[in-house]
């Protein structure tokens, strides 16, 4: 990252992580503590590229000049907008007067909206991309992240830094836009309570949106405390997973933080149903963070403060956490390669099916129905992967095809990885 951000520095600028993202601005992690940035010169056209907790980003002080005398790329409104490419059409001479347009009513040319002001429809607040109510954390619920932020330094979002993975899900609305949840993730901590039955579907679903992150996923099934027979969830859970580490913890006893606590490296982010016990998972994990955040607030005196929640924290054995709130629905978003990781055991039956577009229904020399039949594939499985396939599909015919292609352009590094991934995971089974 630090060599990603080398061109930026040169520009003057100041790399930050971005800890939460909050309608217009966001509050970001810089070398100088914590700050809150304007994102109002950052032109996007492509909601993906949106700038979302855990983005690594350029910053600029307001005050400071423009570091670029080049071309800039968040200019002013142009006072003096170029002449109206569509002028009104001369007056036919034929014409009769009476009809003719009269030219003292035409509209003044000087003062016609100018073209090049107009809302870019494409940098128009998109209505998908409207707070989601499911993104807005739940203040009662939120695990008390609280630092002290410094109000009194003018920093402006300048740049995002390529993102080396990023969990994107499909936004719960009609026009069907990605929408990142998190970026820069090392491990995805899919949270499953066990206060429940296990989920097979909503988990398989997770998963794939994990594996398409270009992340680990590992699941946790919380609440261990609830239920006498952790072990029999526990196995049952692994076949769902074929070859992903399992842990059951309970932030009641105890039982699993430390040894999540060592899982965890890089970034780590916690995706879960809501009331999965993510947050509480979160505070247990933080532990005596919590306090150190009170001194942090204590020593700063500069400037005005106030408290915010944050989503991204720092753990005290290392690492980063990134607490996402309950989501009610994850649609998945052009995760085919994700899907083909959840699946890789059905994949690696199809490879034996005798037709190389076998449907696995009703074709002849048909691997997978075999499987199905000798009782080594769960027929809820296939019947899982389709319907996910499905949904996968249909948001995918949806998306603009320009967004694909860049979205496919930035992802091709993060698949070729994950292919590699399948590979090596196919040589293991
Ligand atoms: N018995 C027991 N209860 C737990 C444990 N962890 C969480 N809970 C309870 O489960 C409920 C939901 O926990 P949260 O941490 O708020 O769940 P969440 O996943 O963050 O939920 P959202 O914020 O809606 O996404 C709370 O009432 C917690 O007290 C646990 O280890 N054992
Ligand atoms: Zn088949």
């Amino acid at each position: 990252m630090e060599d990603a951000f080398a061109v930026h520095r040169q520009d003057g600028l100041r790399p930050g992580r971005i800890v939460r993202v909050d309608r217009g601005r966001c509050d970001v992690v810089t070398e100088s503590g914590l700050a809150r940035v304007l994102m109002s010169g950052l032109r996007r056209s492509d909601p993906l590229d949106a700038p979302c907790t855990g983005d690594w980003a350029a910053l600029r002080s307001a005050s400071a000049p423009a570091p670029d005398p080049d071309p800039d790329p968040y200019p002013a409104p142009d006072p003096y907008p170029a002449p109206d490419p569509y002028p009104a059409p001369d007056p036919d001479p034929d014409l009769d007067p009476d009809l003719a347009p009269d030219l003292d009513l035409a509209p003044d040319l000087d003062l016609a909206p100018d073209l090049d002001l107009a809302p870019d429809l494409d940098l128009a607040p998109d209505p998908d991309l409207a707070p989601d109510p499911d993104l807005d954390p739940d203040p009662d619920l939120a695990p008390d992240m609280g630092l002290a932020l410094n109000l009194g330094v003018g920093l402006e979002l300048v740049a995002l830094l390529p993102r080396r993975s990023a969990i994107v899900r499909s936004s719960a609305s009609r026009s069907s836009h990605g929408q990142v949840l998190a970026a820069n993730v090392d491990l995805v901590i899919i949270a499953v309570s066990l206060a429940a039955p296990v989920d097979p579907a909503r988990l398989e679903r997770l998963l794939a949106l994990a594996w398409e992150s270009g992340a680990q996923p590992l699941i946790v099934l919380t609440k261990a405390d609830l239920i006498a027979d952790a072990d029999d969830v526990h196995a049952e859970t692994r076949a769902l997973a074929p070859g992903l580490d399992v842990l059951a913890v309970s932030a009641e006893t105890g039982q699993g933080i430390g040894e999540l606590r060592a899982s965890i490296g890089g970034t780590a982010v916690l995706l879960g149903s809501s009331g999965a016990g993510k947050s509480t998972l979160a505070n247990a994990l933080l532990g005596e963070e919590l306090l150190a955040t009170g001194e942090v607030r204590a020593q700063d005196g500069k400037g005005r403060h106030t408290t915010v929640r944050r989503e991204l924290v720092a753990l005290p054995g290392g690492g980063v956490l990134i607490d996402t709130p309950g989501l009610r629905g994850i649609s998945l978003y052009d995760a085919a390669e994700g899907l083909e990781q959840v699946f890789a055991d059905i994949e690696h039956l199809a490879a034996g099916c005798r037709f190389a577009d076998c449907a696995h229904d009703s074709e002849p020399g048909c691997a997978v129905q075999a499987a199905i039949s000798a009782g080594e594939l769960a027929g809820r499985r296939l019947a899982s992967y389709r319907k996910l396939q499905r949904e996968n599909d249909w948001a995918t015919s949806r998306t603009d095809a320009r967004l694909r292609g860049e979205l496919t352009d930035r992802q091709k590094a993060i698949t070729s990885h994950l292919r590699a991934t399948y590979r090596f995971r196919d040589r293991q089974l």
